[in-house]
């Protein structure tokens, strides 16, 4: 089966300026070299620590951060340049949900034009149809018709959350980048909010790249999973292959970070997560070569998503 994207060797460095003259002096490595491909109706989950580079990907594939260097492939098109997604109509089919509701729906605008907003954008209905459409949304989303004529700031986070959803999927999107969507979010509604981008997902035929840095929660979420270090993939597998047979040692530790319900396994998890830690602390200096020369990650599990030569030569190298 043919891909429907196609992120290859994707590098997004950030300058950092400095000095009387704000010269450059070094760059942020936010993503740097990272190759993999995303199926039609397929989940996919991005996974690392803050700062690891995962919303710097997903805003790169969405077309809202400029890319140093690399391509994404999309219809054949390589969408990193502004003018191919416009001429593509490309936004149309690839959306972005963010982590935090409140900021990303404007605060100004009821929710009736922030949910008819992107069907403006792209399609040319009439009133009558433009306001059946959004009342089918909200109901899609578990929200009254009443929720229209409302602005953001009168609903839950919850809510707002599924409000970011019914956006999201106006304009019937093949790919949907959901940024860390529940984190905002109490734990009791979490759970809820994520049951339901399960069930529109599943129902809508969409593939998602779920972003978070908790394992625990991309679990429920993705089929696939991909755990970044500083700006690289460090491991890529199935769900499987990460929870049950993690390879790196980073992943390892993401994976001993997530808490224990069970009462009766904590001790014996403490003593496995010390160990661990201890295997980190020795091993993360080898993690990262700025120059690019060594690639110590070599442990890049199933490379069922990744084709490029590049990632999995690379990865196996060292
Ligand atoms: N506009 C920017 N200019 C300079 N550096 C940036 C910019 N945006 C992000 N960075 C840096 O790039 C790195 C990756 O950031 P990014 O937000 O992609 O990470 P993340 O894994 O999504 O983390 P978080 O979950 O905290 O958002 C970080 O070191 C961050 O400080």
């Amino acid at each position: 089966m043919s891909a429907l994207i196609e992120i290859k060797n994707l590098k997004v460095h950030y300058p950092i300026r400095s000095g009387f003259w704000n010269r450059v002096s070094d760059y942020v490595y936010a993503a740097d070299g990272v190759t993999f491909e995303i199926e039609a109706g397929k989940t996919y989950g991005l996974v690392g620590e803050s700062g690891s580079g995962k919303s710097t990907i997903g805003k790169a594939i969405v077309g809202l951060e400029k890319v140093t260097s690399g391509q994404i492939i999309y219809q054949g098109q390589d969408v990193t340049k502004p003018a191919v997604r416009r001429r593509m109509k490309y936004n149309k089919d690839v959306q972005m949900i963010f982590q935090d509701s409140l900021s990303s729906l404007n605060p100004k605008k009821r929710i009736y034009d922030i949910i008819a907003e992107p069907i403006r954008n792209f399609e040319s209905l009439d009133k009558a149809a433009e306001k059946k459409r959004v009342a089918e949304l909200l109901d899609i989303v578990g929200l009254s018709t009443g929720a229209m004529y409302q602005y953001p700031h009168q609903f839950s986070g919850g809510q707002r959350q599924r409000i970011g959803i019914a956006r999201a999927i106006a304009t019937n999107p093949k790919l949907i980048v959901a940024d860390e969507p529940v984190s905002a979010l109490d734990l009791s509604i979490q759970a809820q909010v994520l049951n339901f981008m399960k069930r529109i997902q599943k129902e809508l035929g969409i593939s998602f790249l779920f972003i978070s840095h908790d394992l625990g929660v991309v679990r429920h979420m993705t089929e696939n999973i991909a755990i970044m270090h500083l700006g690289r993939f460090v491991e890529l597998g199935t769900r499987d292959d990460i929870y049950k047979n993690p390879q790196h040692i980073y992943t390892k530790r993401l994976l001993s970070a997530i808490p224990q319900i069970d009462i009766a396994n904590r001790e014996e998890n403490k003593a496995e997560r010390a160990q661990i830690e201890k295997q980190y602390q020795e091993d993360r200096s080898q993690f990262y070569d700025k120059d690019g020369l060594a690639y110590p990650m070599h442990q890049i599990s199933p490379t069922h998503w990744v084709s490029s030569p590049e990632a999995t030569t690379e990865g196996d190298a060292k």
